[in-house]
């Protein structure tokens, strides 16, 4: 494993800490001994070939998920007691798929990032302002009263992230976001989450697109059921990590999109 920064070089105390961490859903480990820890506004992009353990990594990260060994903590505490969800916007790897059957309205989704604290229809005029202003931040204010499931996959994505804002969330997780969407949204998607970032929001990222990684990640996490890389792109590129993690898996790496 190749490490940038080293982690005691790092001042601020970290997001999510994975030490040493296992895990398999049978007897074969999906993930062996991986320690990374993501800094509060990071922004991590996590790659690795098709079935590497990106998603389960994830789920470790977020508490979804107790490590078989090691140990995960989300801020400051062991990952699966968190119970401040409101502060994790995540969006799943099929959530937007999904979102095509929702008979509701753009504001409504995102008025859920508010309902953990208010009962639907009692929205202060600060869970207002929150709604509205998230929206606007993602570029969808003028798509608040269409139904959700007519949007574009693109659009759909800008939804559920200015639903993770208006709960004022610390950290978004977005697993593989922009499959199925056109490259120009894709584009755009990915200034909006560099955006964000630079605004203070911790982001976690898994994308097959080594390119958007190195493009708009502060941090690189290489996978495959161990961690072959955890640094900063510049470094990444200098590595033969991704040759060690794909092996003989090459043609993933240049597929476009
Ligand atoms: N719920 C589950 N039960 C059993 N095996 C699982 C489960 N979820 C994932 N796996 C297996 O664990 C391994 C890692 O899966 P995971 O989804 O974490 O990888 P990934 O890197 O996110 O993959 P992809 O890029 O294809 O989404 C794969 O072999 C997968 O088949």
């Amino acid at each position: 494993m190749t490490t940038a920064t080293a982690k005691s070089e790092r001042s601020a105390k970290p997001l999510i800490s994975v030490d040493n961490a296992t895990f398999g859903y049978g007897e074969v480990p999906v993930l062996e001994s991986v320690s990374i820890d993501v800094e509060p506004g990071s922004f991590l992009g996590l790659v690795g070939p098709n079935g590497s353990g990106k998603s389960t990594l994830l789920d470790l990260m977020l508490g979804l998920r107790r490590p078989d060994d090691g140990t995960v903590t989300l801020f400051g505490e062991p990952a699966d007691e968190f119970d401040a969800g409101e502060r994790i916007g995540y969006v799943a790897q099929d959530a937007t798929e999904a979102a095509r059957d929702m008979p509701i309205t753009v504001r409504e989704v995102v008025e859920m990032g508010r309902y953990p604290r208010r009962l639907v229809g009692r929205f202060s005029s600060k869970d207002r302002r929150a709604v509205e202003g998230a929206m606007e931040r993602v570029g969808i204010t003028d798509l608040a009263s269409r139904r959700v499931g007519r949007l574009s996959g693109g659009q759909r994505q800008r939804v559920f992230i200015a639903r993770a804002l208006a709960s004022e969330a610390d950290l978004l997780a977005l697993d593989e976001p922009t499959v199925g969407v056109d490259a120009e949204s894709r584009e755009e998607f990915y200034s909006l989450l560099a955006d964000l970032n630079a605004t203070g929001l911790t982001v976690i990222l898994i994308e097959h697109d080594i390119g958007v990684v190195t493009t708009y990640a502060t941090d690189i996490a290489c996978l495959n059921r161990q961690l072959y890389f955890d640094g900063d792109p510049s470094a990444f590129v200098e590595t033969d990590a991704l040759e060690q993690a794909y092996g003989t898996d090459q043609h993933v790496l240049h597929h476009d999109h």
